[in-house]
């Protein structure tokens, strides 16, 4: 039986529907959807896409057929920033994504890792001082937010003592990863185009990957003059897959612990690879919820109450707010689940298929790209009631919605996506944003700029390789706690 593809807007010859390049947004592909419906087909040049905007499509490709779903699409950009895919966020799914993703997740990102916990805790303790010192005057809570998310993440991945120059350096480096990231590069399309380079994306390319090669090369070089134990608490992640880099090279592979044999083969490649996913997974997604949060709180003056209601019940007005704390706060959990809801950081889940197959009596092809707008499942009017409006009283107990949750078992809601490569970070990433909005909300009253009502904040948003908003937020903070921050 021939199947058919996908209904889709009609395309022209050779270049098929490339000339709709700037619908590829979140909300331009919800607006595509609404004509085309839950799955449609978009022929780029040479390459087929398909985009998915219902829970129930989503359900097909992240659970039912998710073998076939689980590779990544990686264009000429991200395989040569990537070490040709060395990584784990674009190594296709097998045998290599497998050792990658138990070396992340068991090693580098689970709660043993002590040094990332206490990461977060120190640098949200500064940037809470840090706020308290400027009491009264306009705060941009996008910068702050940014700062705190890339100290966090420095200290986790290079440890304490990497330098002030050193941060600037890497940022700079991460910003010109994130450009190239975006760049639009012909032969990703008509692959007989690819030796056409009229935005001299190439020499940038090589230029990027030298100053990364230059910058890990010498913190590796100085991690391995001073080694530390994997379980150390100063530990940090080069530390962590240092350790089996030693173990490897000594020979010593799988004869004490077992499981070092499975990571044999872990290059310094391998290393930067990993290390830029960690930079770009952790550090906007983390600060884009933070500002988010604080935005629909500011929007909705009677959310932002009951919030603050709350942190002074468990906590009381005498003290910050400690992780222990967090199991208690039932309503920022509902906030920041409502906030992932209408404004999830990663607003496009990128796959690609490994093999020809059937969806929904659809035929997709082997090797087509998969883009599932978790941004329009979440917003979607057959799943969620009054679905444009900020309501974290749907996941109280008796609301709606109250046994969905954000970790992949729920495909109305998607933020860290569902399955085998769903998001790796969710404990750090969620124990950040909690503890960092916990404190800022209960240590401040928060007031917006110069007299403006709520109702006149911009809720616009950009699109990127994350969602942030389009306009800073920026906020005027008043003390509220009896603590002696300074
Ligand atoms: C708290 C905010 C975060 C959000 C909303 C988020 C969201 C996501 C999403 C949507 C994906 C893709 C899922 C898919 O394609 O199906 C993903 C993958 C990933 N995330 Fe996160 N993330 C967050 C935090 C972090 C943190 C803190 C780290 C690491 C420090 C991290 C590292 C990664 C990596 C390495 C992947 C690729 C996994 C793979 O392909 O197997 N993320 N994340």
């Amino acid at each position: 039986r021939k199947l058919p593809s996908p209904p889709g807007p009609p395309g022209l010859p050779i270049i098929g529907n490339m000339f709709m390049m700037d619908q590829l947004t979140h909300r331009g592909l919800d607006r595509l959807s609404k004509i085309y419906g839950g799955i449609f087909h978009l022929r780029l040049g040479f390459l087929n896409a398909v985009t998915v905007s219902t829970p129930e499509m989503a359900r097909q490709v992240l659970q039912v057929h998710d073998n076939i779903f689980s590779n990544r699409p990686a264009t000429i950009t991200i395989s040569y920033l990537t070490y040709d895919r060395s990584d784990l966020a674009f190594a296709n799914y097998g045998p290599f994504w497998r050792q990658m993703r138990k070396l992340c997740v068991l090693k580098l990102l689970s709660r043993r890792c002590t040094n990332s916990w206490a990461s977060v805790h120190d640098n949200i303790e500064s940037t809470v001082k840090r706020v308290a010192t400027n009491i009264g005057s306009s705060i941009d809570i996008r910068e702050l937010c940014c700062n705190l998310t890339k100290s966090i993440i420095f200290r986790a991945a290079f440890g304490a003592q990497i330098s002030i120059e050193d941060q600037g350096e890497f940022t700079s480096i991460i910003e010109e990863f994130s450009r190239l990231f975006g760049a639009f590069h012909i032969g990703d399309f008509i692959p007989w185009l690819k030796w056409m380079d009229y935005q001299g994306i190439n020499k940038r390319l090589k230029r990027a990957r030298l100053a990364l090669d230059q910058f890990i090369d010498r913190i590796i070089d100085e991690h391995l003059a001073n080694p530390k134990k994997v379980d150390a608490p100063n530990a940090d992640m080069v530390d962590g897959m240092l350790v089996f880099l030693r173990e490897v090279d000594g020979g010593k592979a799988a004869s004490k612990t077992g499981d070092l044999q499975e990571f044999a083969g872990i290059t310094r490649n391998n290393i930067k690879a990993v290390i830029m996913d960690i930079m770009f997974g952790g550090t906007g997604s983390i600060a884009n919820i933070i500002e988010w949060t604080m935005a629909e709180l500011l929007k909705n003056p009677e959310e932002m109450k009951l919030v603050q209601q709350e942190l002074a019940e468990v906590i009381g007005l005498d003290r910050t707010v400690k992780e222990s704390d967090l199991d208690n706060l039932f309503y920022l959990k509902y906030v920041i689940k409502e906030t992932l809801r209408l404004h999830p950081p990663t607003p496009l889940l990128l796959h690609e298929t490994a093999e020809n197959c059937e969806v929904a009596g659809y035929f997709i092809p082997k090797q087509s790209r998969v883009m599932i707008n978790v941004w329009s499942i979440g917003r979607d009017k057959s799943a969620w009631a009054d679905a444009d409006c900020f309501k974290p009283g749907r996941f109280a107990p008796d609301g709606e919605s109250a046994n969905i949750d954000f970790k992949g078992n729920f495909f109305e809601l998607l933020p860290f996506g569902s399955g085998r490569r769903s998001c790796p970070g969710i404990p750090l990433g969620i124990y950040a944003v909690e503890l960092a909005l916990a404190n800022l909300l209960h240590s401040f009253d928060w007031t917006l700029p110069d007299g403006m009502k709520p109702s006149e904040l911009d809720m616009g948003d950009a699109f990127g390789l994350t969602a942030p908003k389009a306009v800073h937020l920026v906020a005027v903070p008043l003390m509220r706690l009896n603590y002696p921050f300074v």
